[in-house]
């Protein structure tokens, strides 16, 4: 962090289901441990196995120090940055399998997790074989407080008000979003930043894994509804340097929560 300046470095990455999960946590891993220069950085949801490739997930789940938290912390200390690790399949010993997001600070240290509330899929995939999260999770860093929420979270706008309450300013959101859909993750990534007077700092799938083609289009936003960097389709980096202290100064000039109905009065029928 430089003056107030913080660099943000989303890695979209491609996932495809010729890559063995063991290579890309090697790619993914080199990859944090360029961004030397940043002091964080985010990657996308369940991109050792794939967000779609549901037949992986069974035997490919892993504990919170499996192997790719052991890659994700090595490779967050020696870049020196705090590392949003985006999610894995977690094997709970105890129950089910969770989409939980691994944040590490930046001596490697795992600081907190998150399991995914909302589970994409309907009547299939994650919705019917993950676990829900019961727990809103943020995290104060030297950055700022970072509220964490993961992809199909992002149509929840009920979700990022009670990360606003419990301190956000940074509102990271690692996702698997599909290509088809790609109009609404850059709408809603920007309706919760104006929203919640925040950072959205949403990363991105790339490339095609399950059959299904990911949007990418990794996107930073900044607490006026700006879009400060926009990604293209294909695996990249994208770089932005912004100034976390925007968001309460944002909420300073344009006072808007504090004319929140909190006690919503009971609809009328007539
Ligand atoms: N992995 C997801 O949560 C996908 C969400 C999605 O495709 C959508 O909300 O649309």
């Amino acid at each position: 962090m430089d003056g107030g300046s913080v660099r943000a470095s989303l890695i979209q990455l491609a996932v495809s289901d010729a890559e063995p999960p063991a290579e890309r946590r090697a790619r993914a891993a080199a990859l944090v441990r360029a961004q030397d220069t940043a002091d964080l950085v985010v990657l996308p949801e369940l991109w050792p196995l794939g967000g779609f490739a549901y037949d992986a997930w069974s035997e490919g789940a892993e504990p919170l120090d499996g192997p790719t938290a052991d890659a994700m912390s090595a490779a967050a200390k020696a870049a020196g940055v705090w590392l949003h690790a985006g999610s894995i399949v977690e094997r709970d010993p105890d129950g089910p399998i969770y989409n939980t997001s691994l944040l590490f600070a930046p001596d490697g240290e795992l600081v907190t997790t998150y399991r995914k509330i909302h589970r994409f899929g309907f009547d299939s995939g994650e919705a019917v074989v993950m676990g829900a999260g019961q727990e809103i999770v943020t995290a104060v860093t030297d950055l700022g407080t970072l509220g964490l929420a993961t992809c199909y979270d992002l149509r929840f706008p009920e979700l990022f008000r009670a990360l606003l309450d419990a301190g956000a300013e940074l509102l990271v959101v690692p996702a698997a979003w599909p290509e088809r859909r790609r109009e609404h993750w850059t709408l809603l990534a920007r309706a919760r930043a104006v929203e919640e007077q925040a950072y959205v700092l949403a990363c991105n799938t790339a490339g095609t894994h399950g059959g299904v083609e990911q949007a990418g289009h990794s996107i930073v936003v900044d607490p006026w509804g700006r879009v400060l960097a926009e990604a293209g389709a294909g695996e990249e980096v994208l770089t932005v340097d912004f100034d976390p202290a925007e968001a309460a100064k944002a909420r300073a000039d344009f006072p808007v929560h504090r004319d929140r109905l909190l006690g919503i009065p009971a609809p009328v029928q007539r």
